[in-house]
This record gives structure tokens, sequence and C-alpha cells, in this order.
């Protein structure tokens, strides 16, 4: 018989050496565990003050979480990365909105959708997520204080603008009040192998963002469009003999869909830019961007006419957009976003001035820049 320590046990020499260093994290601990509860201690007295100040005082503050995770950036030296004081803090806060009220966070479900997963990297662990089925449910449950914030998709960098969600923002009044970028990573999610699948679901943009990798490994597969990529994970797992989906890792988990190919999506930087929707809107940052959208009159110069003053006021457009007015052929809906807030006064002048040039101007939001 050998006297080496079994798998898994360390051995004494080890063990020995391990026991002070995790005393040392012990005590560590403890004191972080203090602090922690110390700031926690704080935020429920911001909370009271914020709930003193009315329904129009925002419990999420994105201007502050922007100071406050610069702030931490700043104060890191390592050797953790700044990506993992970030989750920690994020955490923090979602615990924050639990104490001063709990929150309510409305998205495209079911669960497992990348909406999902974006609301979940904004707004923690410690808040109530509510799945709703489309983007006017979710305009609708913000706007009824239902919810208290909603997520919607506004582009993809590969397949481009989520149509659907920009007409919502023409019909709704509810305010923009910050924007989060996710990486998007998708994945054939089935329980048969690649040679029997007949058909693929899944959300169309999802679709468009795999076409490459479909043609090639699946061509005689069809391609089918469902509400979001966790109910076409869904669909599959109730039927599932000649099905997959494309969606992501936790739709794999939370519908018992195996990942028969992770990384599918045709440009490995995919990235959706998704909106926070709310009912007040923050304050500036420095660090902004203001949404529009308006109309021009049918003539040779109108939609130059309305840029040049955003040019002359020295404001950097980082999109532009367009939606059929649905009201006459060929008129249409503009939509801008410009880098700057709307409180800030060359950001003001160039609106008051950008109006005169418009049949119609509606700001949607000035937000931290994510
Ligand atoms: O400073 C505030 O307004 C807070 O509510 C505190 C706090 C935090 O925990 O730091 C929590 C949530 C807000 O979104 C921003 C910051």
């Amino acid at each position: 018989m050998s006297d080496a320590a079994p798998p898994g046990d360390p051995g004494e020499a080890t063990r020995e050496k391990l026991a002070p260093l995790r005393d040392e994290i012990d005590a560590l601990d403890e004191k972080i565990v203090g602090l922690l509860n110390a700031r926690a201690r704080v935020v429920v007295k911001v909370g009271e003050v914020k709930r003193a100040g009315g329904e129009d005082v925002p419990i999420y503050a994105p201007d502050r979480e922007q100071a406050v995770l610069e702030k931490v950036r700043k104060l890191n030296h390592g050797p953790l990365p700044d990506r993992c004081l970030e989750a920690v803090w994020r955490e923090l806060m979602s615990g924050s909105f639990a104490l001063e009220r709990p929150l309510r966070i409305g998205y495209l479900g079911p669960a497992g959708s990348f909406s999902h997963l974006a609301a979940v990297s904004k707004f923690g662990q410690s808040v109530e997520y509510d799945e709703l089925s489309d983007f006017p449910a979710i305009f609708d449950a913000v706007a009824r204080g239902h919810a208290d914030y909603g997520l919607i998709p506004i582009e993809n960098s590969t397949h481009g603008g989520v149509t659907a969600s920009l007409d919502c923002f023409l019909e709704s009044g509810v305010p923009v009040c910050a924007e989060i970028l996710l990486p998007i990573h998708h994945n054939l999610l089935s329980r048969v192998p690649l040679e029997r699948i007949k058909t693929v679901y899944s959300h169309p943009q999802v679709l468009g963002q795999c076409q490459r990798w479909l043609t090639a490994q699946l061509p005689h597969a069809k391609r089918l469009d469902a509400a979001s990529s966790s109910q076409a994970a869904r669909i599959v797992a109730e039927n599932p003999s000649e099905s997959a989906a494309i969606g992501s890792t936790l739709a794999s988990q939370l519908y018992r869909l195996p990942v028969l190919f992770d990384n599918i999506e045709d440009n490995p930087n995919n990235t959706t830019r998704f909106s926070i929707i709310g009912r007040q809107s923050p304050r500036p940052t420095g660090e902004d961007k203001t949404a529009l959208v308006f109309t021009t009159e049918h003539r040779a110069g109108a939609l130059t006419d309305v840029l040049n003053v955003f040019r002359d006021h020295g404001l950097n457009l980082t999109r532009l957009a367009e939606r059929p007015s649905q009201r006459m052929n060929w008129e249409y809906y503009f939509f801008i976003d410009l880098l700057g807030h709307a409180e800030e006064p060359e950001v003001k002048a160039a609106l008051d001035e950008a109006r005169g040039h418009c049949l119609q101007l509606k700001v949607l939001g000035s937000f931290p820049r994510a």
C-alpha cells in the first residue's frame, strides 16, 4: 500500500501551509462583510431620502452607478481585474435596490432570452424580473408602473436595427434612461444529432446573425421564426425529434437542450445594444448620449438641413436610422443618437434649432453612454 494521500486530499504538509493563509482570508472576510453592511446601512438611508422625495426620484440612478464604477476602477490596483470588481459592485447595487425599494424589470421572455441576460448584467440577482411577450407589452408595463424598467434591443452589430422596437418608440412616451452593450454568442441547441435536424427555430434577428453558419452546416433545414430565442428553445424542448433552436447557454440549461455547437454567430464580435426604458431621466454625467426621432417635410435637402444643425454645433452622431411613417408612402421617421445630454447648453441649442427644420422632433431620452 502507498503512503500517498488519497485523491482530493492535499496532504499534511500542504494543509499546514494552507491553514494560516485561510485564517487570514477568514479574518478579511469578516471585515469585508462588516464593511458591506456598513455600506448597506447608508444605502437604507439613501432609500429613505429617495422615497421621501416622491415618485420622480429614481431608485435606479445610472448616472451615479457610472460614477461609482469609475471610482472603483480608479481605486483598483490589482491583482483582481476590473471586470471582477465591476461584477461585485453590480451585485452590491442590485442589493441596494432591494433595500431602497424592490425593482421590477420587464424583458422579452420567456426566461433565457438575450434580453434576460442583458437585464441580469445590469440589474443583478436581487430584483424581480417579468417575462413579457413582446415589445409593446414591455412599453405598456413601464408606462402603467407595472414594471419599473424595461429592456428593449435596439440594434445588433451584425444584423442591424431591431425595427419592431423602433416602431414602439414612436408610439410611447416612456424615455430611454440607460443603454447596455451585450456581446452575443449563439449556440445550436438540440437533443438530436446535426444530421437529423430538419427545422431550426429562433428570433429572425438571431437567424440573421447565424446565416452563413446555417447555410454551411444545415443547408437543407427549414428556418422558422420564433418570438424570441428562448421561445424557440421552449418550442424545441416540447417537440425535440427533428428540430433545433439557436439561443443562449442559459436557454440550454433552462430547457434542457444540449449545446451541439457553440459560437455559431457569423461575426465573433457580435454585440447587441439594448435600451433601458424607465419613467425618469438621469442627470448629465459628461459621457452621455441623447436619442431622438424626427420627421421633415418631403423636399430636397430637408434631412441635410437637420443634420447640418448638429454638425454646426459640433455634435457627433453615433447612429442614424429610418422607419417608414406608416401614414404616407415614402415618408420617414429618422432616429438619431448623438453624443451629449439634452440638458447641456450646446445640445439644447442644437435641438431648438433642429426643431425649426422638422415637422416633429421628439427627444427619446438622454443617458450615460455604455
Ligand atoms: O446613490 C444612489 O442613488 C443609490 O441608490 C446607491 C447606489 C449604490 O449602491 O451605490 C444604488 C443604486 C443606484 O442605481 C446607484 C447607486
